[in-house]
Formats: C-alpha cells, sequence, structure tokens
C-alpha cells in the first residue's frame, strides 16, 4: 500500500480551496504505486488523482509537471496538472510538494495485445517528436554514470556469474557511445503500469517522474523490453512489429539508430537489472515494497546478448531464437 503520508478529510478540503474544481465528494489511497503517495480525488466537478511526492524535491518538480502539461496540450495521450488559483501546478500538503492532475479513465493491462502495442508505439513516436520543441532539460538520473556507482554497490553481494555478467555488460556499454543518435524527452520507465487503456484504445500514459533528456531510442528498448516480450525476454514478433510500426509512423528510425539497436536494447536492460538489483539488496527503510524480481531483467539481457546478430530494426521479427549462447549466462 503506497500511501505514505495520510491526508485527512478537512486537510484535503482545505488544499482543494486554492483550485477551482468544486467541493470535495469523496477521496481514497491508492495502493499502486512505489515512489509516491497518491489519492484518486472526486469533486463535484470531476475525477482527479492528489499525488504527494515522497522523494522528489520541489526543484525537481517542475519539470516533471511542466512536461506532463505540454505533452496533453500536444496531443499525446496523459494527464494534464490542474493548476491552482495562482497557476501554479505544485503545491504543499502535509510538508510534501504536492499536485493534482486530471484522473484518467482505464486500467493497466497486463497482457498486451497487438493493438495496444501499436496505440502505445504511436503515442512514443508522438512524444518523441513534440518532445522536441520542450523547453525544459532534466539530466537521466538513471544514466551510465549511476550504472557504474549502482554496480560497484551491489556487485559484492552477486553470484560469480551475476558479477562477471555485470562486469563484462558495463564495459561492454563503455565501449558505446551514442553521440550520432536523435535526443529528445524521453519518458524512460513505460512499462505495462504505466500506460492506461480501454479496450485497444490508450487513455493515456502516466508516471512522467523519471522522464528526462536523453537518446529517443533508449525509450523505444525500454518500452518494448516490458511490452513485447514473454517472461524469458524472447520477443513476440507481432508485437514488436505491431509497436515499431506504429512508432514509425511518426518519426522513421535513422541508419544510426539502426545499427544500435542490439546495444540500446542490452542497456535498457541492464538498466532495470540493475535498479531491481539495488532495491532488492538495499530497501528502503520504512518502503511498503512491492519489489520486482531483478531475474527478469537479467533473463532480458543475456537474451540480447545472445541474440545480438539478429536484432534488427527492419526486420524486427529477425531470429530472436538466441542460438543457444544464451546457456552459458
Ligand atoms: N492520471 C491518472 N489517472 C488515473 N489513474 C492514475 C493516474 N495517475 C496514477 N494513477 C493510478 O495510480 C497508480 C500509482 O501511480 P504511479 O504509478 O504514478 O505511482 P508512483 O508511486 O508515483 O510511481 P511508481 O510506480 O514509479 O512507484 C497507478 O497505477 C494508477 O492506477
Ligand atoms: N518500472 C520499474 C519500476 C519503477 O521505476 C521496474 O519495473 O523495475
Amino acid at each position: 500500500m503506497s500511501v505514505y503520508t495520510k491526508v485527512e478529510h478537512d486537510e484535503l478540503e482545505t488544499f482543494l480551496r486554492h483550485y477551482s474544481l468544486g467541493q470535495l465528494v469523496e477521496y481514497r489511497g491508492i495502493s499502486a504505486g512505489i515512489e509516491n503517495t497518491n489519492y484518486f480525488v472526486t469533486t463535484t466537478q470531476g475525477r482527479y488523482v492528489l499525488t504527494l511526492f515522497e522523494a522528489l524535491s520541489i526543484d525537481e518538480l517542475p519539470y516533471f509537471l511542466d512536461l506532463m502539461a505540454y505533452l496533453a496540450e500536444h496531443g499525446v495521450p496523459s494527464a494534464h496538472p490542474e493548476a491552482d488559483d495562482q497557476g501554479h501546478y505544485l503545491r504543499t500538503l502535509n510538508g510534501k510538494p504536492a499536485a493534482l492532475v486530471v484522473r484518467l479513465e482505464g486500467k493497466s493491462v497486463d497482457n498486451p495485445n497487438q493493438a495496444q502495442c501499436a496505440a502505445l508505439g504511436r503515442a512514443l513516436g508522438h512524444l518523441h517528436v513534440v518532445g522536441q520543441s520542450f523547453t525544459g532539460y532534466r539530466e537521466n538520473q538513471r544514466g551510465p554514470h549511476w550504472w557504474v556507482e549502482t554496480a560497484e554497490q551491489v556487485l559484492p553481494r552477486l553470484d560469480g556469474e551475476d558479477a562477471e555478467l555485470l562486469d563484462n555488460e558495463i564495459a561492454y556499454q563503455k565501449q558505446h557511445r551514442h553521440d550520432r543518435l536523435p535526443r529528445g524527452v524521453i519518458h524512460a520507465d513505460l512499462f505495462r503500469d504505466n500506460a492506461l487503456f480501454t479496450g485497444n484504445k490508450l487513455t493515456g500514459i502516466i508516471d512522467f517522474y523519471y522522464a528526462c533528456n536523453d537518446v529517443l531510442l533508449y525509450d523505444v528498448a525500454v518500452t518494448v523490453n516490458d511490452w513485447c516480450c514473454d517472461e524469458n525476454g524472447h520477443f513476440d514478433a507481432p508485437r514488436l512489429e505491431a509497436f515499431l510500426e506504429a512508432y514509425r509512423q511518426e518519426r522513421e528510425f535513422t541508419d544510426a539508430e539502426q545499427e544500435a539497436w542490439p546495444v540500446m536494447l542490452r542497456a535498457a536492460a541492464l538498466r532495470f537489472w540493475l535498479s531491481r538489483l539495488y532495491d532488492m539488496h538495499f530497501p528502503r527503510a520504512g518502503e511498503i515494497t512491492h519489489t520486482k524480481d531483478p531475474r527478469v531483467f537479467r533473463r532480458i539481457l543475456a537474451r540480447r546478448i545472445a541474440s545480438r546478430d539478429s536484432l534488427s530494426l527492419a526486420h524486427p521479427a529477425g531470429r530472436d531464437d538466441g542460438g543457444t549462447r544464451d546457456e552459458a549466462y
């Protein structure tokens, strides 16, 4: 249950007086999510999500809230933040930075179909295109420097094979620079639990709190590693093709991106293997965790290493059998 900061009825009523959103009808805590405290809030005028930010600082938050507003205004299915009577998206509630955003219809999907992958691919392509004109800037806090620092912390806790795989992958990634790849705003955490659907209609992308400016192809790789493969990391060709085809309708991949694809899929797998390893070995005090299994991303990484010669953006179905080489990991 992720309600770290309790909000009483009167506190919420007082808070809502700073907005033109009508009277409070009801509210309840949301159990999903790990980072922040979230409540569903219904007023006489509409339905909203109230987030109390538990870790991000007040200085960091305008980037995310301005980005969410910008994307919602530029045709990316997402939730627009609500401005208060001073025109600000951010206020304070119970000592925590807090924001209200529009509550989207729909639910996340555990087993997305081709049509849902296509809807998401199109939305991500559109986000990457319109994001080019967003003026905010934020470094990726989970980029190569973070990989190296985090690997140093988790390595002593890993067994020999895992430690070797992690060490080798960091060394491999260091040999690859991506200076020629298109960059811009990326979501950076577009997993299945961060998109809502009603049927095959994508009602919105949520949880922009890892968004940053980085390589666009990395965002594509993060997303397909979660949406378009099975639990062993095998790509599902129809879903992968549906995603990439729809993405391409918004933005064509460059030759440099085609070339970098196998490396990028590995980088994306490494990032989430590392964060899950870190969360498992160094749980935050007082956190009621929904700890996610690091082994899923170890398998995905091993699979991407094994199938490196067959991974292609031009022919995504390729040959993802990985031969027998991944047995070595
Ligand atoms: N705008 C929205 N509309 C509808 N539901 C939302 C919206 N924003 C969040 N939710 C719901 O709240 C849940 C938690 O939100 P979110 O994933 O942003 O949590 P978090 O704790 O901020 O992030 P994380 O998942 O990274 O820990 C989501 O799974 C979703 O059910
Ligand atoms: N999407 C992440 C957790 C939140 O950042 C994961 O599945 O490991």
